[in-house]
């Protein structure tokens, strides 16, 4: 049977011109899974990406003769969507060994803990900051059921909650080195999301400190490609989309390089960040248009994988956001000393130089040097401005199921609208899925 455009062409119908059913714009879990369910429709499909790879803010990359991720990288069977398609797609997990022992906050600098004390510390602390969770989040897939004390909770930044807390000067330190970096800045990032995330991890902390432990072994890379081997769309790289123009019945879109496609309807699955790079007829609605502006995925987020000499060893380190790197988990010991990942959200850390990087660990450990280091600024990466998603106060409760629904012909997908696992893969397949369903509903298919 013919695609519905060309059995549409074929009738002389409406979309005759139309040279795609659907383009998807971005090659993210998001968008690649959207393309696939519609290819399983049997609807013609466009995938335009503007980099020279699919998979975005996941990007599997080599350091040190070692297969590494430069952004998302551990999976949990917690998250049904990324979890399934590995096992389907009969991928192996790996999983990441856990460290010897703990750098974390004294009252005044860091010293070292046992894993124990210091992930059960914090964990009783970052349950006592999530209190509220059950009762915001009674559902955690259906984030809005609680509109009402989300109302007044959503007002919220993450340093409002850990202020309304009593604690001593070290426990308010282990509480914003586990919450502040990942929040973005404490100031910034609202409680709600941290909340949303403790309620996904059934509001416990064990459950909340494992969900970083498993790989896929092919890396994000090797899942993605996966499922582009079947029901694949036509991939068009390098083709990053400048305008997209919805007429109604049709919808252009023009890459940089100034070819238009058409389609019957399109599936934007770019970052929010970007969505306000691309220049739109009819304009975003302004929701749309302040989420973008906004940003929801942290601006400032910075992952780095360092080979590094020092006296750390096998140790898993979490500083508070005073510090210019914020998280460093041991991968493997060398012959000369540790590969480890480094995350910081410091808008001045430059995680490409090498002398900068090794400044901002020596804060931690002094006697530290970097021999090798390979970074990524998600936030000045035009196709990404940010990296993992947290939401500002706000965002949830008044932007979130606007920018959930489609515009026109134009449907929406990305990790930074799901309503589950916000700013992790199974949140921009969850959202794929849901773009694919918004497609086929304006398409009547
Ligand atoms: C440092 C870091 C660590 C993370 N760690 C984890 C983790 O361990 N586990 C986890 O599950 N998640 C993690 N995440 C989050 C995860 O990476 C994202 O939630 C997920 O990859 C987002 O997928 P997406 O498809 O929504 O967006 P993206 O992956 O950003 O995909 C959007 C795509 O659109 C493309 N694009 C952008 N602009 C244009 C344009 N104008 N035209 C055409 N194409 C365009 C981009 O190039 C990109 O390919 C991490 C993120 C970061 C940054």
């Amino acid at each position: 049977a013919l695609p519905p455009a060309l059995a549409a062409a074929a009738q002389g119908g409406p979309t005759a011109q139309a040279d795609y059913d659907v383009i998807v714009v971005g090659g993210g879990f998001a968008g690649v899974t959207a393309a696939r369910q519609l290819r399983r429709k049997g609807l013609a499909v466009l995938l335009l990406e503007a980099r020279d790879r699919v998979g975005g803010r996941a990007w599997t990359s080599t350091f040190e003769g070692e297969q590494v991720e430069m952004g998302a990288t551990w999976i949990d069977p917690l998250q049904t969507n990324v979890w399934a398609e590995t096992q389907n797609q009969g991928i192996s997990i790996v999983a990441d060994s856990a460290p010897g022992r703990a750098l974390f906050p004294t009252d005044t600098g860091m010293g070292y803990f046992s894993v124990e004390e210091a992930f059960g510390g914090q964990g009783e602390l970052l349950a006592r900051f999530s209190e509220q969770a059950r009762a915001l989040f009674p559902q955690p897939y259906s984030p809005l059921s609680n509109p009402t004390a989300l109302a007044q909770a959503d007002q919220l930044t993450v340093r409002d909650r850990i202020n309304a807390l009593s604690l001593t000067t070290r426990e308010k330190r282990w509480l914003d080195a586990g919450v502040g970096p990942i929040s973005g800045l404490s100031t910034r990032g609202a409680m709600t999301d941290f909340l949303h995330w403790w309620a996904l991890c059934n509001y416990d902390a064990a459950t909340y400190h494992g969900i970083n432990t498993y790989r896929p072994s092919t890396g994000m890379a090797g899942l993605l490609n996966k499922m582009l081997s079947r029901d694949a769309p036509d991939v068009k790289l390098n083709s990053p989309v400048t305008a997209v123009n919805d007429s109604g019945s049709q919808v252009s879109v023009r890459t940089k390089s100034g070819t238009t496609y058409t389609a019957r309807a399109c599936v934007m699955a770019v970052p929010v960040n970007v969505w306000r790079t691309i220049s739109f007829t009819p304009a975003l609605s302004s929701l749309r248009l302040r989420a973008s502006q906004e940003t929801i995925g942290v601006g400032t987020a910075r992952k780095f994988w360092v080979h590094l000499r020092s006296s750390l060893g096998n140790t898993y380190v979490n500083a508070p956001e005073s510090y210019s790197v914020n998280v460093m988990v041991p991968y493997k010991q060398t012959s000369q000393g540790y590969l480890m990942i480094g995350f910081s959200v410091d808008p001045n850390l430059d995680v490409s130089n090498t002398t900068a990087v090794q400044n901002a660990i020596r804060a931690l450990v002094p006697d530290a040097q970097v021999l090798a280091l390979k970074g990524a600024n998600w936030g000045s990466d035009p196709y990404a401005l940010g990296g993992w998603s947290f939401r500002r106060p706000r965002q949830l409760t008044e932007l979130l199921s606007a920018i959930q629904k489609p515009q026109g012909r134009i449907a929406f997908a990305g990790s930074d609208i799901a309503s589950g696992w916000s700013g992790y893969v199974d949140g921009a397949m969850e959202s794929g899925v849901q773009a694919a369903l918004q497609t086929q509903s304006i398409l009547g298919v």
